[in-house]
């Protein structure tokens, strides 16, 4: 089976840093997974991308960080970007401030690993190793590995997927912190209508191949569940998602997945 390939892959200018990706396909043993997915990300800007599973959102997003040489399209991406997983993938053999710069040189690389850990609330372990690390931690140090690189994109992957309900609050919380300090560009992957509201300028669902539909996030920051905009856009997005809103939570999340 012959494999498509990515016809033009262009970084963008520093002064840019957005993301422009123009029909991209992927197709995996003649299964066409992504097909002609047309995407933008302003400078700055903060997207969720939701979609059933298996409608092919980490496939996008792993074509966006230029891990998948089997794309085909016209991507031009910020030279810098970092990928934060929903497994931490930490070596368990290096210490955390060294898994915060790894792959890294200069100097200090130290003292850049300290500083992205108080970013994060994680200083103080900055010479733990990361199985002595909760759940909720490795996902910090993840992130502060990604800070560290500064990027002007930063691609997040279900990044608090495997979290507890309280954990992933406050990993939202962090995540919307650091990213109106440092501004990147922002791509999340995310199976949670409320994470997506909290956090994105726009919510797109992906479905068919494509990107089916777009929803402009219009609730003031700092963002709270209780305000009053949340539950239309909320109900919005269920339903464009082809959830019944007016199920239970649980219900919702069995119909989803
Ligand atoms: N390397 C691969 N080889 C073969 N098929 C693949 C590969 N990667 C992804 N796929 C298939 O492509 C489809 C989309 O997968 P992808 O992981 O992008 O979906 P997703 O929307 O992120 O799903 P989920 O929400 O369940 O994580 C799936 O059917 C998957 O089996």
């Amino acid at each position: 089976m012959s494999q498509g390939h990515l016809t033009e892959v262009r970084p963008l200018s520093d002064a840019t840093g957005g993301v422009r990706v123009r029909g991209l396909r992927r197709a995996f043993s003649g299964r066409v997974v992504l097909d002609g997915v047309d995407l933008d990300i302003a400078p700055g800007e903060f997207v969720a991308l939701l979609g059933a599973s298996g409608s092919g959102k980490s496939t996008l997003l792993r074509a966006v960080a230029g891990l998948d040489t089997g794309a085909e399209g016209v991507l031009d991406v910020p030279g810098e970007s970092a990928v934060v997983f929903q497994e931490h993938r930490l070596l368990p053999w290096s210490r955390v401030w060294r898994n915060v710069t790894l792959g890294l040189t200069g100097p200090d690389l130290r003292g850049r690993a300290l500083r992205a850990l108080t970013e994060v609330g994680l200083a103080a372990r900055a010479d733990a190793w990361p199985s002595t690390l909760s759940g909720g931690e490795s996902q910090r140090v993840a992130l502060a590995r990604a800070l560290v690189r500064t990027p002007k994109l930063l691609l997040l992957d279900e990044p608090f997927g495997a979290l507890d309900a309280l954990t992933r609050l406050k990993a939202q919380a962090l995540v919307a912190r650091l990213w109106t300090q440092h501004r990147p560009a922002v791509l999340l992957v995310t199976h949670d209508v409320e994470e997506a509201l909290l956090l994105a300028d726009r919510a797109l669902l992906l479905a068919d191949g494509k990107v089916a539909d777009e929803i402009h996030v219009d609730i003031p920051r700092p963002r709270s569940l209780d305000h009053p905009r949340f539950a239309p856009l909320r109900r919005r997005l269920l339903i464009s998602l082809g959830v019944d809103p007016d199920l239970g939570h649980d219900d919702q999340l069995q119909e989803f997945s």
